[in-house]
């Protein structure tokens, strides 16, 4: 293995490993940290985590123990990522965890850049966009878990960490690699935020990380990567065949997002759709076994089961339940909903949300993934090679609005 990732959700791992795939490296999306070696002809591994909302020092253990693991399978460069809406809290954990990977790799500066032109997320000045919106201004502002109230992704970061904080503007970024590469070089410890409004800024920027051991951003950041172990003529592996499966599909969605409750609006005008609240959740009337018998009476090729709700709900839930208990119970039964799907003998399994989709890949036990077509930007179809499992693990905010339909459409192809 070439290129070592390590993804702090699952969403964002199978979005950074379908960005690896289309630039023309073999990927395989490990879930946690593996036990044993990867098997041969490799180009990048991701590691997906759960550690986007954790305690500080539990991501940065985990991590850790990632970077551990890559580095024993022969890896080179790493690359640590987040959202590109840059979900954190003002004590973490993107900061604590980068700063901890750069220790350990003896790395001194460290590229930031959340941007992903192809989804509208564009770093400029420093601040982050979303479309023609500064981040907080964006329905990020309203994130169940990590509420994104400030755009300056440097005043954000200088928050989670005490390395300093520099900026490469847009007028050296558009220089192109030397540049960049210059401007990176020199100077002492830091986390440096890049700006990045266009894929060519990306590719300029994986250009002059070349020879850098730790890289991190969102899915975007890897666009220029590939390149550089192309041209030393490093890259080897080639992608398994994708193969779908047959038969009825489960939708589970448990992202508020914008763009998932319009997502679930349009699962709700073409089918069957079971609305999960906090209460009956919390209140145990909610559960795996009813849930199931509900979306097998349906007998509908694509029964949808959601707790998405909008902010004035999801508020009044936290402060009734607290923040912490009502979205783990949540988290928890969309896992034993898949484990109960699996297990009546289905194979399909839509899950939209990052803590969602991880919470659902855990209960399942999925080790390691296979990566499928691209079913919408940052969205791979996957794979379980044992059981055949087909998936698609939907980040909150991606995804057409008629997204759920088109992802049965790729995963039963
Ligand atoms: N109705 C609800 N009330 C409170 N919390 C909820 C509700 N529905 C979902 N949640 C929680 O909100 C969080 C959404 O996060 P996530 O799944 O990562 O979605 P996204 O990808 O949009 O960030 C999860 O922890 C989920 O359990
Ligand atoms: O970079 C992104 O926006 C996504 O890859 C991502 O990290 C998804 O996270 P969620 O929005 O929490 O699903």
């Amino acid at each position: 293995m070439l290129l070592g990732c390590i993804g702090d959700d699952f969403t964002g791992s199978s979005d950074l490993a379908n960005t690896l795939r289309k630039e023309g490296m073999g990927v395989r999306l490990f879930s946690g940290v593996p036990d044993g070696p990867a098997a041969d002809g490799i180009d990048a591994g991701v590691v997906a985590l759960k550690s986007r909302t954790i305690p500080v020092a539990e991501a940065v253990a985990q991590s850790r123990a990632a970077l551990r693991w890559l580095r024993d399978q022969g890896c080179t460069q790493f690359l640590f990522k987040y959202c590109s809406t840059f979900d954190s809290t003002p004590e973490g954990n993107i900061g604590p965890v980068a700063a901890a990977l750069a220790e350990d790799l003896g790395e001194t500066r460290v590229i930031i850049c959340p941007a992903f032109p192809a989804t509208g997320r564009s770093v400029y000045q420093g601040h982050l966009f979303v479309g023609d919106m500064l981040l907080s201004d964006s329905g990020m502002r309203h994130h169940p878990l990590t509420p994104m109230t400030d755009s300056d992704i440097r005043r954000w970061l200088a928050q989670q960490t005490d390395w300093a904080v520099d900026h490469i503007g847009a007028a050296t970024v558009f220089d192109g690699a030397d540049a960049i590469r210059a401007a990176l070089g020199g100077g002492s410890r830091a986390m440096v935020v890049v700006d990045a409004i266009r894929d060519a800024d990306l590719r300029a920027i994986g250009r002059a990380a070349r020879d850098r051991t730790l890289i991190t951003g969102g899915s975007g950041i890897a666009l220029g990567l590939p390149d550089n172990f192309r041209d030393a003529g490093t890259l080897s592996a080639t992608e398994p065949d994708w193969q779908g499966a047959k038969g009825r599909a489960l939708l589970l969605s448990g992202s508020c997002s914008e763009q998932t409750r319009r997502q679930v609006a349009a699962a709700k005008a073409s089918g069957p759709a079971y609305e999960v609240t906090a209460e009956a959740v919390m209140g145990g009337e909610a559960t795996a076994a009813r849930l199931l018998g509900w979306a097998e009476d349906s007998n509908a090729p694509a029964p949808l089961i959601y707790s998405s709700a909008d902010p004035a709900v999801v508020k009044a839930a936290q402060e009734k339940f607290g923040r912490d208990t009502v979205a783990s119970a949540i988290e928890a039964l969309f896992g034993d909903l898949a484990v109960a799907w699996r297990d009546a003998g289905h194979r399909i399994i839509v899950t939209a949300g990052g803590e969602t989709s991880g919470a659902v890949v855990e209960a399942l036990k999925l080790d390691r993934l296979d990566i499928g077509p691209e079913i919408a930007a940052g969205v791979p179809a996957v794979r379980d090679p044992d059981s055949g499992l087909c998936l698609a693990l939907k980040s909150g905010n991606f995804g057409q609005d008629d997204f759920f339909a088109r992802a049965v459409g790729v995963l039963t192809a």
